[in-house]
């Protein structure tokens, strides 16, 4: 029975925050120091780029990571507006979320341009935590595990180190929400996914962590996070809050 990789609670802040919302980070910094994460885990807050530097100070040496939203291909050059993997590691990243499905729909990212993403984060020896998911109609139409298929074959990079890449499961329609897929079919993807990155990557594909995310609150999250295969979460909106966040983060 291969070992169950370390799980990983990431809170995305998205487009949410400025200065004055460090004192969440600072409020949860607290409460982890004071309680500890249960099983072991990891803990992460991806605030928006301008928070990073600021963020990754007020944390100190309280474990919880940082990561950022999106970064370029490219590790420098003329990319207005964007930022690159060697820009989110000087200030303090550990991970980077990419493709996430905000991004594939507003900036139209594709499959391709996630994985060169995912690619420039693992060369600059950042933690890529690859989104995936289908919209509502995918699920409807009985599409929604060929559509994950696919985008996990289109969206990872070939030759990455297991244990140094995140799959983030996020049904389109559950974000934001309220809603959730029942725990069957958060079982079904998670299992489906596990064996996609088994058949690719053999044995390694056991160390991917596999987060779930879409409305994870505090009132859900233990029955989500004891789901088989399910390795943590990735949360939006309850991880603007510390005391929400960090009832997620107990409900390991
Ligand atoms: O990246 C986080 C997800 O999009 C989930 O957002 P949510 O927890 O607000 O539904």
């Amino acid at each position: 029975m291969p070992l169950r990789p370390i799980p990983l609670i990431a809170g995305n802040w998205k487009m949410n925050g400025v200065t004055a919302a460090l004192a969440e980070a600072e409020a949860l910094a607290t409460l982890v120091a004071t309680h500890g994460v249960a099983r072991g885990g990891e803990v992460a807050l991806c605030p928006p780029a301008t928070l990073l530097m600021a963020m990754r100070e007020r944390l100190g040496r309280s474990g919880i990571a940082t990561g950022g939203q999106d970064c370029h291909a490219r590790a420098s050059g003329a990319h207005t507006g964007d930022i690159s993997a060697a820009m989110l590691k000087d200030a303090g990243a550990r991970f980077v979320i990419v493709g996430h499905s905000e991004r594939r729909a507003d900036h139209g990212e594709t499959d391709e341009a996630v994985r060169e993403k995912a690619a420039a984060a693992v060369a600059t020896d950042l933690i890529p935590i690859v989104c995936v998911g289908e919209t509502e109609s995918q699920r409807l139409s009985g599409e929604a595990v060929r559509v994950v298929e696919r985008q996990l074959d289109g969206s990872i990079p070939d030759g990455v180190p297991t244990e140094g890449i995140v799959i983030a499961y996020e049904p389109v329609w559950a974000i934001g929400t309220g809603l959730t897929p029942t725990l069957a079919d958060i079982a079904e993807m998670h299992e489906a996914i596990r064996r996609r990155l088994v058949e690719r990557f053999g044995e390694g594909g056991h160390s991917v962590r596999i987060l779930y995310g879409g409305s994870l609150k505090p009132g859900n999250a233990r029955e989500i996070l004891a789901v088989d295969n399910v390795d943590g979460g990735l949360v939006g909106g309850a991880s603007l809050l510390a005391k929400d966040f960090f009832a997620i983060i107990s409900a390991l």
